[in-house]
């Protein structure tokens, strides 16, 4: 299958173009080629979308929504389609996959929820006969730039609340997982999308991103990837004077304390940190344990470990998949080497699983580290795989000191039953996601998601913050005295 880049709502033909193959990691079947386009397909899609942007922006905001519930009911009619792609491109398994377009269809109809929202403010004016308020204006042309790990779930936190506010976007899908963008394309076609509000480009982040940053009318960049990428990212943007919004890594910790309901404590640490293989930016990689209860826990955590399928997401039984490529597993190899050769204890895994059936596929067994040093590598850098470094603390002042003290902030969570401890870790963790008695990963799309320091940059996707992003607010002030009254002056003496 060849995918061809939507642009103001055609496909193209673009014969010139290179493409690279896109790859089942399951068992390494060819599934399609991806074109790698230039910049001048960025010239183009960006065009289209500022054609379309006045008009758009000029559909009252209930109308533009009803083409997102449009969107979130296809979503749901080919949910279980989508699904099996998205596993077959990405990796995750099929529960997760289901759970991911879930995602996107809860997304589409909270956005659309917001057509009849959008709230502004009214407050009274300092002056008689005067009204004044505040309304949220769209922006312009918005670049999307989205990552493999969830390749529609993240697209669709970015794009509904961008076209809902009457902006149009073009969006630079991860050259690895192409497939749930040319999906979603054929669903803003099979709606009825207006030519050019929704344009998908398919590259290289550093053609097709990089001509995304540069190009003078797109006005907002909201990207999600790694660290490193973001604050190119940035660096560009800020050149460019760009809104720039940025989620990026994360190096997050499941805090276990004494009291702690440890076989919940275990059910949500083997998810957190294995679901997805490792490869969410909220996956728990750090397990802070109180002192009391580190034994029990770690042999709880393993017996649980040998508990778990690996194989192809598409079989049911299977609850960790592959990762994503060799690439991936190479890095994740060298991680769990830095790990050994810094002293820690390999308390089980460790290894790629190379033999048949795994031989065609990318897969790392689950990974426990113990005895991990707060200051080893291992325990501050994202590894984006199935590896948990467990770090023993004696007291909860010192369990939030080890959380915080890595140069990321997007999830934390904390086991205890004791009410006390539980309000302080929320007050004092520095993430900008906390879990009570809950694993680090599964965040709502109705509330905030991002992080705080090396992850983020202060904006915030999903949730009405996201509105945030997309928007301008714009102050409106309704002078109906008949004559001119002169604000800030002051008449008193
Ligand atoms: N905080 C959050 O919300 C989330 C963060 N992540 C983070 O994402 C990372 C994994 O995703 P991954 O795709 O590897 O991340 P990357 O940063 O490598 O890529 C993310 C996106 O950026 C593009 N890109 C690459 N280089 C540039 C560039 N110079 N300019 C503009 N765009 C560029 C990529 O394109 P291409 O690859 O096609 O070249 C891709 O579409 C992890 O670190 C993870 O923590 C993931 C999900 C959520
Ligand atoms: O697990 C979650 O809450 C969402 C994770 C996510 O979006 C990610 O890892 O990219």
């Amino acid at each position: 299958m060849e995918i061809r880049n939507f642009i103001d709502g055609k496909w193209m033909i673009d014969d010139g173009l290179s493409t690279v193959p896109v790859v089942n990691p399951a068992n390494g079947e060819q599934l399609a080629n991806v074109p790698l386009s230039t910049k001048a397909q960025v010239d183009e899609a960006v065009a289209a979308a500022k054609k379309a942007q006045k008009a758009w922006a000029l559909v009252p905001a209930p109308k533009r929504a009803d083409f997102l519930y449009e969107i979130g009911f296809k979503l749901k009619e080919k949910k279980e389609y989508l699904a099996q792609i998205l596993t077959k491109e990405m990796g995750k398994v099929i529960e997760e996959a289901r759970g991911e377009v879930q995602e996107g269809i809860d997304m589409a109809f909270y956005m659309a929820g917001e057509g009849r929202r959008l709230f502004g403010e009214t407050t009274p004016s300092e002056l008689a006969d005067k009204f004044a308020m505040s309304v949220r204006a769209p922006i312009g042309v918005v670049g999307l730039i989205t990552p493999w790990n969830f390749p529609i779930a993240i697209a669709t936190w970015k794009a509904f609340p961008a076209i809902v506010s009457g902006n149009t976007v073009v969006w630079k899908p991860a050259t690895e997982t192409p497939l749930m963008a040319y999906e979603m394309a054929k669903i803003f076609e099979e709606v009825g999308l207006p030519e050019g509000v929704a344009n998908v480009v398919f590259g290289a982040g550093s053609t097709v991103g990089t001509a995304m940053i540069e190009h003078p009318d797109v006005k907002v960049i909201s990207f999600t990837g790694s660290t490193e990428t973001g604050s190119k990212v940035a660096e560009l943007g800020g050149k460019h004077l760009k809104k720039v919004s940025l989620e990026m890594g994360g190096k997050n910790a499941v805090i276990v304390m004494d009291d702690a309901n440890l076989q919940l404590a275990v059910e949500a640490i083997i998810w957190s940190a294995f679901g997805t293989a490792g490869q969410r930016c909220t996956a728990c990689s750090r397990v802070i344990v109180h002192k009391d209860v580190k034994t029990e826990l770690e042999s709880m955590l393993v017996k649980s470990i040998g508990q778990l399928t690996i194989g192809d997401g598409l079989d049911p039984t299977v609850k960790v998949g592959p990762v994503i490529n060799q690439g991936a597993l190479e890095k994740i190899n060298r991680y769990v080497e830095i790990g050994k050769k810094e002293g820690a204890n390999l308390l089980v895994g460790g290894r790629a699983l190379t033999a048949p059936p795994f031989d065609k596929g990318y897969y790392f067994e689950p990974t426990i580290f113990t005895d991990v040093q707060n200051d080893m590598v291992i325990a501050q850098e994202e590894i984006f795989g199935p590896v948990v470094s467990i770090i023993e603390v004696s007291s909860l002042e010192e369990a939030i000191e080890v959380n915080n003290s890595v140069k990321f902030g997007l999830s934390s969570s904390i086991f205890s039953q004791d009410i006390n401890k539980i309000f302080k870790a929320q007050r004092d963790l520095d993430t900008g996601i906390v879990y009570v008695n809950a694993g680090t990963t599964g965040a709502e799309i109705h509330l905030p998601f991002g992080g705080t320091k090396g992850t983020g940059n202060g904006h915030r996707d999903s949730g009405q913050a996201a509105l945030d992003v997309y928007t301008e607010w714009k102050s409106i002030y309704v002078d109906y005295s008949g004559k001119l009254q002169r604000a800030q002056i002051d008449t008193e003496n």
